[in-house]
Protein backbone atom coordinates (compact mmCIF):
# COMPACT_ATOMS: atom_id res chain seq x y z
CA UNK A 1 0.00 0.00 0.00
CA UNK A 2 2.85 2.43 0.60
CA UNK A 3 6.24 2.43 -0.42
CA UNK A 4 8.91 3.93 0.92
CA UNK A 5 12.38 4.14 -0.85
CA UNK A 6 15.93 5.28 -0.08
CA UNK A 7 14.81 8.40 1.21
CA UNK A 8 17.36 10.83 2.57
CA UNK A 9 16.66 14.28 3.79
CA UNK A 10 19.13 16.95 5.19
CA UNK A 11 19.21 19.90 6.92
CA UNK A 12 22.00 22.14 5.65
CA UNK A 13 24.86 19.37 6.24
CA UNK A 14 22.97 17.30 8.75
CA UNK A 15 21.57 14.19 7.21
CA UNK A 16 18.09 13.49 9.44
CA UNK A 17 17.41 10.32 7.37
CA UNK A 18 20.18 8.55 5.06
CA UNK A 19 18.42 6.18 2.45
CA UNK A 20 15.55 5.07 4.38
CA UNK A 21 13.28 2.48 2.75
CA UNK A 22 9.63 0.66 4.70
CA UNK A 23 6.64 -0.66 2.80
CA UNK A 24 3.73 -1.02 4.82
CA UNK A 25 0.34 -2.67 4.22
CA UNK A 26 -3.48 -1.76 4.99
CA UNK A 27 -4.79 -2.95 8.82
CA UNK A 28 -1.33 -2.31 9.70
CA UNK A 29 -0.57 -0.06 13.39
CA UNK A 30 3.04 0.87 12.85
CA UNK A 31 4.88 2.39 15.94
CA UNK A 32 7.48 4.76 15.24
CA UNK A 33 9.97 5.54 17.94
CA UNK A 34 13.31 7.49 18.65
CA UNK A 35 14.42 9.74 21.26
CA UNK A 36 13.63 13.27 20.94
CA UNK A 37 15.18 14.78 17.53
CA UNK A 38 15.75 11.72 15.47
CA UNK A 39 13.89 12.31 12.22
CA UNK A 40 10.12 10.63 13.24
CA UNK A 41 8.14 13.95 12.15
CA UNK A 42 10.54 14.33 9.27
CA UNK A 43 9.78 11.12 7.74
CA UNK A 44 6.21 11.96 8.61
CA UNK A 45 7.08 15.15 6.52
CA UNK A 46 8.15 13.29 3.63
CA UNK A 47 4.99 10.72 3.37
CA UNK A 48 2.93 13.70 3.72
CA UNK A 49 4.36 15.44 0.65
CA UNK A 50 5.22 18.62 3.59
CA UNK A 51 8.73 18.36 2.57
CA UNK A 52 10.75 17.10 -0.47
CA UNK A 53 13.86 14.65 -0.19
CA UNK A 54 16.79 15.35 -1.30
CA UNK A 55 16.65 11.28 -2.43
CA UNK A 56 14.35 8.95 -2.84
CA UNK A 57 10.70 7.91 -3.41
CA UNK A 58 7.34 7.63 -1.92
CA UNK A 59 4.64 5.37 -3.83
CA UNK A 60 1.43 4.40 -2.80
CA UNK A 61 -0.49 1.31 -3.91
CA UNK A 62 2.36 0.37 -6.69
CA UNK A 63 2.05 3.75 -9.08
CA UNK A 64 0.81 7.07 -6.94
CA UNK A 65 3.81 9.64 -6.23
CA UNK A 66 3.91 13.13 -5.36
CA UNK A 67 5.31 13.53 -9.01
CA UNK A 68 2.29 14.03 -10.86
CA UNK A 69 -0.46 16.44 -9.57
CA UNK A 70 -3.32 14.35 -10.56
CA UNK A 71 -1.48 11.50 -8.05
CA UNK A 72 -0.92 13.75 -5.49
CA UNK A 73 -4.60 14.55 -5.31
CA UNK A 74 -5.25 10.94 -4.75
CA UNK A 75 -2.91 10.56 -2.47
CA UNK A 76 -4.01 13.55 -0.42
CA UNK A 77 -8.00 12.13 -0.22
CA UNK A 78 -6.75 9.06 1.42
CA UNK A 79 -4.25 10.49 3.79
CA UNK A 80 -5.16 12.78 6.97
CA UNK A 81 -1.72 14.01 9.20
CA UNK A 82 -2.70 14.73 13.15
CA UNK A 83 -3.32 18.45 13.63
CA UNK A 84 -0.88 20.08 15.16
CA UNK A 85 -2.81 21.78 18.86
CA UNK A 86 -1.64 24.98 17.72
CA UNK A 87 -3.39 25.06 14.30
CA UNK A 88 -6.73 24.31 16.84
CA UNK A 89 -9.14 27.83 15.88
CA UNK A 90 -10.17 29.54 19.28
CA UNK A 91 -13.57 30.56 18.37
CA UNK A 92 -14.30 27.49 16.92
CA UNK A 93 -16.02 24.29 19.08
CA UNK A 94 -14.86 20.99 19.12
CA UNK A 95 -17.54 19.91 16.51
CA UNK A 96 -17.11 22.69 14.34
CA UNK A 97 -13.32 21.25 13.71
CA UNK A 98 -14.85 17.65 13.76
CA UNK A 99 -17.21 18.68 11.02
CA UNK A 100 -14.60 20.39 8.82
CA UNK A 101 -12.34 17.49 8.87
CA UNK A 102 -15.65 14.95 7.72
CA UNK A 103 -16.65 16.87 5.41
CA UNK A 104 -13.38 17.57 3.81
CA UNK A 105 -12.44 13.55 3.55
CA UNK A 106 -15.42 11.77 3.88
CA UNK A 107 -17.73 14.06 2.32
CA UNK A 108 -20.22 13.93 5.21
CA UNK A 109 -20.70 14.13 9.01
CA UNK A 110 -23.13 12.25 9.37
CA UNK A 111 -20.90 9.73 11.61
CA UNK A 112 -19.88 12.99 14.02
CA UNK A 113 -22.24 12.32 16.91
CA UNK A 114 -20.91 8.52 16.99
CA UNK A 115 -17.53 9.56 17.06
CA UNK A 116 -18.47 12.07 20.59
CA UNK A 117 -19.92 9.78 22.22
CA UNK A 118 -17.12 6.95 21.58
CA UNK A 119 -14.58 9.41 22.67
CA UNK A 120 -17.02 11.06 25.57
CA UNK A 121 -16.62 14.69 24.21
CA UNK A 122 -20.31 15.08 24.19
CA UNK A 123 -20.57 17.46 27.84
CA UNK A 124 -17.87 19.72 25.87
CA UNK A 125 -17.53 19.55 22.43
CA UNK A 126 -20.26 22.11 21.53
CA UNK A 127 -17.86 25.09 23.57
CA UNK A 128 -15.47 26.88 21.88
CA UNK A 129 -11.46 25.71 21.94
CA UNK A 130 -10.85 28.52 24.24
CA UNK A 131 -12.10 26.88 26.77
CA UNK A 132 -10.30 23.79 26.12
CA UNK A 133 -7.68 21.75 28.40
CA UNK A 134 -4.50 20.54 26.81
CA UNK A 135 -5.97 17.37 27.30
CA UNK A 136 -9.16 18.04 25.85
CA UNK A 137 -7.55 19.62 22.96
CA UNK A 138 -5.60 16.30 22.18
CA UNK A 139 -8.91 14.36 22.07
CA UNK A 140 -10.35 16.39 19.99
CA UNK A 141 -7.18 16.27 17.64
CA UNK A 142 -7.81 12.48 17.76
CA UNK A 143 -11.50 12.91 16.91
CA UNK A 144 -10.86 15.14 14.16
CA UNK A 145 -8.52 12.23 12.50
CA UNK A 146 -11.70 9.61 13.07
CA UNK A 147 -13.85 12.35 11.65
CA UNK A 148 -12.02 12.47 8.09
CA UNK A 149 -12.07 8.53 8.38
CA UNK A 150 -8.83 8.18 5.66
CA UNK A 151 -7.20 4.75 5.41
CA UNK A 152 -4.22 6.18 5.93
CA UNK A 153 -3.42 8.13 9.17
CA UNK A 154 -0.13 10.02 10.12
CA UNK A 155 -0.14 10.40 14.15
CA UNK A 156 2.53 12.61 15.78
CA UNK A 157 2.63 12.40 19.12
CA UNK A 158 -1.14 11.58 19.49
CA UNK A 159 -0.89 10.43 23.16
CA UNK A 160 0.28 13.68 24.21
CA UNK A 161 -1.11 15.31 27.42
CA UNK A 162 -3.31 12.29 27.80
CA UNK A 163 -4.55 10.90 31.15
CA UNK A 164 -4.35 6.87 31.61
CA UNK A 165 -8.12 6.80 30.97
CA UNK A 166 -7.71 8.75 27.72
CA UNK A 167 -4.75 6.94 26.15
CA UNK A 168 -6.56 3.55 27.09
CA UNK A 169 -9.33 5.01 25.13
CA UNK A 170 -7.61 5.92 21.83
CA UNK A 171 -5.28 3.02 22.39
CA UNK A 172 -8.77 1.17 21.92
CA UNK A 173 -10.13 2.89 18.88
CA UNK A 174 -6.72 2.51 16.88
CA UNK A 175 -7.33 -1.24 17.42
CA UNK A 176 -11.18 -0.52 16.13
CA UNK A 177 -9.54 1.38 12.81
CA UNK A 178 -6.65 -1.39 12.37
CA UNK A 179 -9.90 -3.99 11.64
CA UNK A 180 -11.57 -1.22 9.42
CA UNK A 181 -7.82 -2.07 7.28
CA UNK A 182 -6.36 1.22 7.34
CA UNK A 183 -2.66 2.28 7.74
CA UNK A 184 -1.99 4.09 10.65
CA UNK A 185 1.96 5.53 11.52
CA UNK A 186 1.61 6.48 15.32
CA UNK A 187 5.23 8.41 16.63
CA UNK A 188 5.21 8.25 20.43
CA UNK A 189 7.23 8.63 23.55
CA UNK A 190 4.90 6.01 25.04
CA UNK A 191 6.72 2.71 24.97
CA UNK A 192 4.66 0.78 26.85
CA UNK A 193 1.28 1.66 25.36
CA UNK A 194 2.57 1.33 21.07
CA UNK A 195 3.13 -2.46 22.72
CA UNK A 196 -0.66 -2.88 22.95
CA UNK A 197 -1.75 -1.84 19.59
CA UNK A 198 1.11 -1.81 17.20
CA UNK A 199 1.66 -4.22 14.73
CA UNK A 200 5.46 -3.31 14.72
CA UNK A 201 7.57 -0.45 15.80
CA UNK A 202 10.48 1.00 13.91
CA UNK A 203 13.26 1.96 15.65
CA UNK A 204 15.20 4.90 14.45
CA UNK A 205 19.02 5.72 14.60
CA UNK A 206 20.88 7.90 12.39
CA UNK A 207 18.79 8.40 9.61
CA UNK A 208 18.13 4.79 9.30
CA UNK A 209 15.54 1.67 10.76
CA UNK A 210 17.82 -0.02 13.26
CA UNK A 211 15.12 -2.83 14.08
CA UNK A 212 11.81 -3.51 13.41
CA UNK A 213 9.94 -5.20 15.76
CA UNK A 214 7.06 -7.23 15.47
CA UNK A 215 4.61 -8.35 17.33
CA UNK A 216 3.56 -11.98 18.09
CA UNK A 217 6.54 -12.85 15.74
CA UNK A 218 9.71 -12.22 17.96
CA UNK A 219 8.62 -15.08 20.50
CA UNK A 220 11.64 -15.70 22.03
CA UNK A 221 11.12 -15.71 26.19
CA UNK A 222 13.67 -13.97 27.90
CA UNK A 223 14.28 -14.03 32.04
CA UNK A 224 14.10 -10.69 33.11
CA UNK A 225 15.67 -9.90 36.40
CA UNK A 226 16.35 -6.26 37.93
CA UNK A 227 20.36 -5.95 38.76
CA UNK A 228 22.76 -3.23 39.80
CA UNK A 229 25.45 -2.87 38.34
CA UNK A 230 27.43 -4.45 41.19
CA UNK A 231 25.04 -6.97 41.34
CA UNK A 232 25.57 -7.42 37.22
CA UNK A 233 29.54 -7.34 37.57
CA UNK A 234 29.68 -10.13 40.61
CA UNK A 235 27.75 -12.96 37.98
CA UNK A 236 29.06 -11.69 34.75
CA UNK A 237 30.89 -14.73 33.94
CA UNK A 238 28.50 -17.40 35.14
CA UNK A 239 25.81 -15.67 32.41
CA UNK A 240 25.32 -16.68 29.32
CA UNK A 241 27.24 -14.87 26.33
CA UNK A 242 24.33 -13.68 24.62
CA UNK A 243 22.95 -12.01 27.13
CA UNK A 244 21.48 -8.41 27.56
CA UNK A 245 22.06 -5.44 30.58
CA UNK A 246 19.91 -2.73 29.43
CA UNK A 247 20.26 0.62 30.96
CA UNK A 248 22.10 -0.18 33.38
CA UNK A 249 19.73 -2.21 35.26
CA UNK A 250 17.76 -4.99 33.55
CA UNK A 251 19.53 -8.14 33.15
CA UNK A 252 17.64 -10.10 30.24
CA UNK A 253 18.80 -13.61 29.53
CA UNK A 254 17.30 -15.58 26.30
CA UNK A 255 15.81 -18.97 26.91
CA UNK A 256 16.33 -19.96 23.77
CA UNK A 257 18.36 -23.20 23.09
CA UNK A 258 18.69 -23.72 26.68
CA UNK A 259 18.40 -27.45 28.74
CA UNK A 260 15.77 -26.92 30.78
CA UNK A 261 18.27 -28.52 33.93
CA UNK A 262 20.55 -25.41 32.28
CA UNK A 263 17.34 -22.97 32.82
CA UNK A 264 16.68 -24.05 36.36
CA UNK A 265 20.36 -23.88 37.40
CA UNK A 266 19.97 -20.35 36.52
CA UNK A 267 17.08 -19.40 37.38
CA UNK A 268 18.31 -20.78 41.13
CA UNK A 269 21.24 -18.41 40.77
CA UNK A 270 19.13 -15.26 39.71
CA UNK A 271 16.75 -16.06 42.51
CA UNK A 272 19.28 -15.03 45.01
CA UNK A 273 19.79 -11.54 43.55
CA UNK A 274 15.80 -11.26 43.52
CA UNK A 275 15.36 -8.08 44.93
CA UNK A 276 12.16 -6.75 42.54
CA UNK A 277 10.32 -9.27 40.90
CA UNK A 278 11.77 -11.87 37.81
CA UNK A 279 9.77 -11.78 34.96
CA UNK A 280 9.70 -14.51 32.11
CA UNK A 281 8.96 -13.07 28.36
CA UNK A 282 10.04 -11.79 25.36
CA UNK A 283 10.90 -8.09 25.24
CA UNK A 284 8.89 -5.16 24.78
CA UNK A 285 9.44 -1.47 23.28
CA UNK A 286 10.55 -0.07 26.26
CA UNK A 287 13.27 -3.06 26.53
CA UNK A 288 14.42 -2.52 22.80
CA UNK A 289 14.00 1.28 23.21
CA UNK A 290 17.03 0.30 26.43
CA UNK A 291 18.88 -1.26 24.15
CA UNK A 292 19.32 0.82 21.48
CA UNK A 293 19.12 4.30 22.55
CA UNK A 294 20.42 4.21 26.77
CA UNK A 295 22.95 1.45 26.59
CA UNK A 296 26.21 2.88 25.55
N1 LIG B 1 13.37 22.93 9.20
C1 LIG B 1 14.45 22.47 9.80
N2 LIG B 1 15.64 23.07 9.64
C2 LIG B 1 16.76 22.58 10.22
N3 LIG B 1 16.79 21.48 11.00
C3 LIG B 1 15.64 20.86 11.20
C4 LIG B 1 14.40 21.30 10.62
N4 LIG B 1 13.42 20.45 11.00
C5 LIG B 1 13.99 19.52 11.79
N5 LIG B 1 15.32 19.75 11.91
C6 LIG B 1 16.29 18.92 12.66
O1 LIG B 1 16.15 17.58 12.22
C7 LIG B 1 16.28 16.69 13.30
C8 LIG B 1 15.07 15.77 13.34
O2 LIG B 1 13.91 16.53 13.70
P1 LIG B 1 12.48 15.86 13.84
O3 LIG B 1 11.52 16.94 14.19
O4 LIG B 1 12.18 15.08 12.61
O5 LIG B 1 12.71 14.87 15.07
P2 LIG B 1 11.66 14.02 15.94
O6 LIG B 1 12.24 12.65 16.04
O7 LIG B 1 10.29 14.15 15.36
O8 LIG B 1 11.74 14.73 17.35
P3 LIG B 1 10.65 14.88 18.54
O9 LIG B 1 10.58 13.55 19.24
O10 LIG B 1 11.28 15.92 19.40
O11 LIG B 1 9.36 15.30 17.91
C9 LIG B 1 16.46 17.54 14.56
O12 LIG B 1 17.83 17.59 14.86
C10 LIG B 1 15.97 18.91 14.14
O13 LIG B 1 16.67 19.92 14.80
Amino acid sequence: MLSIKDITVSYKDKKVLDKLSLTAEKGEIIGLVAPNGTGKTTLFNVIANYLKPNTGKVTFHGKLSYKQEKSELLIRKQMATFPDQGDLLEELSGVDHMNLYANMWKGTKKHVPQILEQLNMTSYAKKKVKTYSLGMRQRLCFAMMVAADTPIMLMDELMNGLDVENVALISNLLLDMKKQDKLIFVASHLLENLDLYADRVIFLKDGVIIHEHRHGEDSNDYVKLELSPEQYEKILNQLPKDHLYLGNHLCCIPLAGMEITEQSRMLEKLLAYKQKELTIGPLGTVEYYEKYYLDK
